[in-house]
This record gives structure tokens, C-alpha cells and sequence, in this order.
């Protein structure tokens, strides 16, 4: 059921995209915010197993919820769009309406949750709010390759800067990224994303991950990043 709405949407949108001149808002996008309103579609938690997760995936989720028994750790929930207070105050007081008209707005999903299972970013966050760092568990489908048989940097950068920005609380945003590319990944293996907060200056936050294979051998990437809590008293335009 799952699969066949997020098939029909792909469609649906491909065809608005081919489309010259087509209205702001339709009736040929009805369908589509019917499917968007599916119950399941929208409070399915991504950040759980499912049948494409490979061994290692599930062998290293399994160990992380063990963490998570005496309160220490925490699995992270992940849904494509959930109105979250969060959401709404960010709304509220950062995002100028002027530049997302409303009807494109519901139909907005993470970015990361848009591909069918398997396919493109399969991850898991854990939390350990004491010692303010998290561990990503990142599987990437093979709809992100880059060159061939490898994780496109950009779909890495994606995962670095979610897995920083977990660490982070409240409304940010990504100021600075930078990112070591140190070897290459390879398509549909797992990695393991250890982010931590650094340092916190006032609205600044300063982060910094690393990017490990699953035995630890291999450091694929590092990065810090810097977060910047945004202040209501100014717009984000
Ligand atoms: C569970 C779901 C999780 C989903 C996670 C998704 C994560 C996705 C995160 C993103 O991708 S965010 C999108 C990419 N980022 C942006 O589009 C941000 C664009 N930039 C901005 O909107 C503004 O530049 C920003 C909000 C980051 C800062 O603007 P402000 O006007 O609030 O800050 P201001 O310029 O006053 O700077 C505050 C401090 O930060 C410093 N700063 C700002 N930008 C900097 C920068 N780029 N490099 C170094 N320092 C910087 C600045 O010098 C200053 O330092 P001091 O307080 O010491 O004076």
C-alpha cells in the first residue's frame, strides 16, 4: 500500500514537472493530497527496520536499542512531515510566507524519508543526551550512487549534516559544513556516523563527526559544521 502511493505521488509530480504553465494549485494535485493524508504515510516512523535493511544494519540497530534499555540512549523517530511544535514555531517566527506558497508546503517531506524503502537513505539515529552525541547508522540505497558502485559525496554531506544537526537542539541551521572526503564508500554498505557537540558560543554550536565502516577500520569521511541557533528578532530572508 505504502509503495504504491509513493509510486503514484513520483508520477504525479513527474508529470507536473514535464508540464509548461501549469496552475499553481489544481485539481490535479487533489490525488495527490489525498494520498499525502494517508494516516500511515504520514506517522510511519522511518528510523525502524525494514525487509532492505542488510545484516550489519540490523546487528548494529539491535545493539543501539540494548543502549537505549537503562535511559542512557535514545532512538531518534524519523517521519517524512509531522507537524511537531517545533515544525510550527518554526514556521511561526523564521519562515517569510512569501516564499513558500501554503499549498506547496503540505505537500513538503524530508527529503531524506522520499525514497521507497531501500533505495536511497536507510538511517537510524541514536542519542545520548549526556554526553551530547549521537551515533547515525546509514545505509545508502543505490538510487545515490555517484561514480560508479560508490556514495555520491553529496548524499554523504546530506547524512553528515543530519547526523550534526541531531546533535543539535531547537531551531538551527546549518551555517558551515566541511568535510574531508578520505576514501570513497561503497554503494549500499553501512556506516556509522559518530557526531558530538564540541562547543557552544552564545547562538553558535559547534560540532564534528566522523564517518566509520562498521568493523571501524576504514574512516571515510570527517567534518565539523557549524549551527546557528536562529534568533525570532530577525528574518530568514
Ligand atoms: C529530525 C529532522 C532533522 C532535519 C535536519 C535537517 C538538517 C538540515 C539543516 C540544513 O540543511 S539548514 C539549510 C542550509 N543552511 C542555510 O540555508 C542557512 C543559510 N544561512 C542563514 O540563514 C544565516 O546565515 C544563518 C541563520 C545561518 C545565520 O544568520 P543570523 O543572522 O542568524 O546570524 P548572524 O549573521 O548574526 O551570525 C551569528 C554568529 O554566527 C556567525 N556566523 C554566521 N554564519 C557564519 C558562517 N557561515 N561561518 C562562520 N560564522 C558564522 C557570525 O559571525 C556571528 O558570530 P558572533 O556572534 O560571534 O558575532
Amino acid at each position: 500500500m505504502l509503495r504504491s502511493c509513493t509510486a503514484g505521488l513520483r508520477s504525479i509530480w513527474a508529470l507536473r514537472g514535464r508540464r509548461e504553465g501549469a496552475p499553481r494549485l489544481s485539481m490535479d494535485l487533489q490525488p495527490a493530497r489525498r494520498l499525502f493524508s494517508t494516516e500511515k504515510v504520514i506517522h510511519k516512523d522511518w528510523a525502524l527496520p525494514n525487509p532492505s535493511w542488510s545484516k550489519d544494519l540490523k546487528l548494529l540497530f539491535d545493539q543501539f536499542m540494548k543502549k537505549c534499555e537503562d535511559g542512557s540512549w535514545e532512538r531518534l523517530p524519523s517521519y517524512k512531515r509531522r507537524s511537531t511544535q517545533e515544525s510550527e514555531d518554526f514556521k511561526t517566527y523564521f519562515l517569510d510566507p512569501k516564499l513558500v506558497e501554503e499549498e506547496r508546503l503540505s505537500q513538503a517531506q524530508l527529503f531524506t524519508r522520499g525514497f521507497e524503502d531501500g533505495l536511497g537513505f536507510e538511517y537510524v539515529i541514536f542519542k545520548n543526551n549526556d554526553e551530547k552525541r549521537t551515533v547515525c547508522l546509514f545505509q545508502g540505497g543505490p538510487y545515490l550512487q555517484g561514480v560508479p558502485g560508490l556514495l555520491h559525496g553529496g548524499a554523504m554531506a546530506t547524512m553528515i549534516d543530519i547526523a550534526l544537526g541531531s546533535c543539535t537542539g531547537g531551531a538551527v541551521m546549518t551555517a558551515n559544513l566541511n568535510i574531508n572526503f578520505k576514501r570513497p564508500v561503497p554503494l549500499c554498505s553501512v556506516v556509522v556516523i559518530n557526531s558530538q557537540l564540541d562547543k557552544l558560543e552564545g547562538r553558535k554550536l559547534f560540532l564534528s563527526c566522523n564517518v566509520r565502516s562498521v568493523d571501524e577500520k576504514t574512516l571515510y569521511s570527517e567534518a565539523t559544521g557549524l549551527f546557528i541557533k536562529l534568533d525570532p528578532e530577525k528574518s530568514s530572508t
